[in-house]
Formats: C-alpha cells, sequence, structure tokens
C-alpha cells in the first residue's frame, strides 16, 4: 500500500500541500489531478523521499520514506516530472547502469535489462545515445529506469507528456497492465487519461484535496449527469416547454437549439434513473411532439474538474 498521511509542505510561508491523506492499494491505479501549481509534483516528490514534509508521513508497503527510507525506495520506482537522464550513454548502458544502482549484476541485471527494452518498446534505439533521443523515446527510457527492477509501487508524474498518441496509447496499456498487481499513482493534466488508465481519481486545487472518487463516481458529480437531451419537432404554434416541466419526475429543462418547429431540449430529473425517458416518450405522444431522439447524458470529467477547481479558485 502507498499511504500519505496529512502530508504537508511550506515554501517559506507558502502552503504548497495542506494536509493530503490517501492511501493506494495494490490493483488500484490513481490518476492526482490538479490545474498548475497544485501541489502533485509537490506531493509526489514528498511520496517518493526527494523532499522531506513539513509535517505528516509516507509510507510505501509499510516503509516510512524518511525513518526507512532505502527499504521504501527499494520497493517503488518514480517517474519524476524532468525525469534525469545520461545522455552521453546508449541507452542499453543507461539502463544496466540504472540496474547495478538497484542492486542487480550478471544475468539478473542483462534479464532486467531486456524486459524492459521490450517492455517500453526501445529495441529500435538501444545502441544510440540517450542524448539524440527524441522527445518521445526520451520518455520512455525516462519511463523504463522506473520500472526496470519491476518495483511494487510505481509513482508517474505526467508519464505520457510528450508523447505521440500512438505511444500515448502505448504507455497506457502497459500502466494498465502493470496495475492489476501494483499499487500506481500517475498525475496527468489529461482527463481522457483518467477514463483509459485509472480506478480512482484524487483532484486536487491549492494543495488541498476536493475529491477522492472513481471515474464513474466523479463523472456522477456533473449537473448534466443523467439528464435527457430530446430532440422533437413541434406543432405549429405549441409551446412543448410548460407542458414537459410538468413531467411527474422533471426539475427544469432546458432549450439547447432552436431552429424553426425544431428543438432540443435538455431535461432534468428529480433523480437520476427513475424510468423518466418513457414518461418523455409517452408525453411527447400524446401532445403530437415529433420525437427523432431520447438519449441520457452522462457526465463529463472536464465539466465536473472545471467546477471543482473553478470553485477553489474563486
Ligand atoms: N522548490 C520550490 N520552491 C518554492 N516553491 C515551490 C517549489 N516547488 C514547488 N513550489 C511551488 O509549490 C506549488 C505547487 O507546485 P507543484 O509543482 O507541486 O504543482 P503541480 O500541481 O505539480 O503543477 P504543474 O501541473 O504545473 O506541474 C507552486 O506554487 C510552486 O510554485
Amino acid at each position: 500500500m502507498i499511504e500519505a498521511k496529512q502530508l504537508t509542505k511550506f515554501f517559506g510561508d507558502h502552503k504548497a500541500v495542506d494536509e493530503v491523506s490517501f492511501t493506494v492499494e495494490k490493483g488500484e491505479i490513481l490518476g492526482f489531478l490538479g490545474p498548475n501549481a497544485a501541489g502533485k509534483s509537490t506531493t509526489m516528490r514528498m511520496l517518493t523521499g526527494y523532499l522531506p514534509p513539513s509535517a505528516g508521513a509516507a509510507a510505501i508497503g509499510g516503509c516510512d520514506i524518511v525513518a526507512d527510507s532505502l527499504n521504501a525506495r527499494r520497493k517503488m520506482g518514480y517517474l519524476p516530472e524532468n525525469a534525469p537522464v545520461y545522455e552521453d550513454m546508449t541507452v542499453t548502458g543507461f539502463l544496466q547502469f540504472i540496474a547495478r544502482i538497484r542492486g542487480l549484476s550478471g544475468r539478473e541485471a542483462d534479464d532486467a535489462v531486456e524486459r524492459t527494452i521490450g517492455k517500453c518498446f526501445l529495441e529500435g534505439v538501444r545502441h544510440q545515445m540517450v542524448g539524440t533521443l527524441s522527445k518521445g523515446f526520451n520518455q520512455r527510457v525516462c519511463f523504463a529506469q522506473s520500472i526496470l527492477h519491476d518495483p511494487e509501487y510505481l509513482i508517474l508524474d505526467e508519464p505520457t507528456d510528450g508523447l505521440d498518441p500512438n505511444q500515448k496509447h502505448e504507455v497506457r496499456t502497459m500502466i494498465r497492465e502493470m496495475g492489476r498487481d501494483k499499487a500506481i499513482i500517475l498525475s496527468t493534466h489529461i482527463l481522457e487519461e483518467v477514463d483509459a488508465v485509472c480506478t480512482r481519481a484524487i483532484i486536487i486545487a491549492n494543495g488541498v484535496i476536493q475529491a477522492d472518487d472513481t471515474p464513474k463516481g466523479l463523472r456522477a458529480r456533473s449537473e448534466k449527469d443523467g439528464s435527457l437531451a430530446a430532440r422533437f419537432t413541434v406543432p405549429e404554434g405549441v409551446d412543448p416547454i410548460p407542458g414537459l416541466e410538468a413531467v411527474d419526475g422533471v426539475v427544469k429543462t432546458e432549450v439547447m437549439e432552436q431552429d424553426g418547429l425544431k428543438m432540443l431540449v435538455r431535461i432534468y430529473p428529480v433523480k437520476k434513473g427513475d424510468g423518466l425517458a418513457a414518461r418523455i416518450a409517452e408525453y411527447a405522444a400524446g401532445q403530437g411532439l415529433a420525437l427523432e431522439s431520447l438519449t441520457e447524458e452522462i457526465g463529463r470529467l472536464d465539466e465536473v474538474f472545471r467546477a471543482i477547481t473553478m470553485k477553489q479558485e474563486s
């Protein structure tokens, strides 16, 4: 388990991280989301022992990151935001160097390097100098060093930053696979990454956790989640809105589009999933509204993210 207990960090008078607490179990992939300067990297640097907390504590697999730092670091892989690499080494040479730092030697080190080169799709550049790699391949090498010793716990600061769409897809697939038996935290600005990879997400703003939920649970916080989008044509001279608002279980409606007699109306239910769509369809048929489509909306993470983080800023 990765455990953060009231982690707090001051830089001078500025409280960058404010009593952040959470746990991540094996089998979980936690997305760490937040606007710029929210405190994501600072939290990760404290979790990995690169930055001492001003208050609070962190433990990796039961080892305190300050009091039992060496054991905690052995158990984890860390991909920092601007990961340092040795530019004048070849990719293979760099990974062999990392293997030695991780205490591997001989056959064990060779096997770990080969396995990682395969996993991270680095075969084609294995003899190239790290300093001459493209940004995306450089990021893959950084990722490779974090998983070389097959750690139980992984902390990844923006792991797909700088990758092209195909590479992003490959790295996400890899993270998902590794997430089956490891505990993983990844920070990202990309909300689709949360849907693609994470089993849970934390939204942090101004150093404080604002939400900690599954992607589905976060989407459900959107006002639009569970609302109905009804597209229909009304008979000449008919205003359908008062009648729609009087249907049992409707809170309010919102006209999204109107073009002559054609309308798109959003209908908000009192309670999600209580069969309102059937009642709306029945009402439309009774009133001669020609219903073209009636769909249930799914809340969007970007709306929830904006609502949560903007509220914090204002
Ligand atoms: N070494 C430091 N000295 C002083 N202030 C710092 C230091 N590191 C971070 N900060 C400040 O702490 C706050 C949080 O920074 P942090 O890098 O953790 O944010 P972040 O959420 O990772 O942002 P981004 O998404 O932009 O990478 C910011 O206001 C930043 O300027």
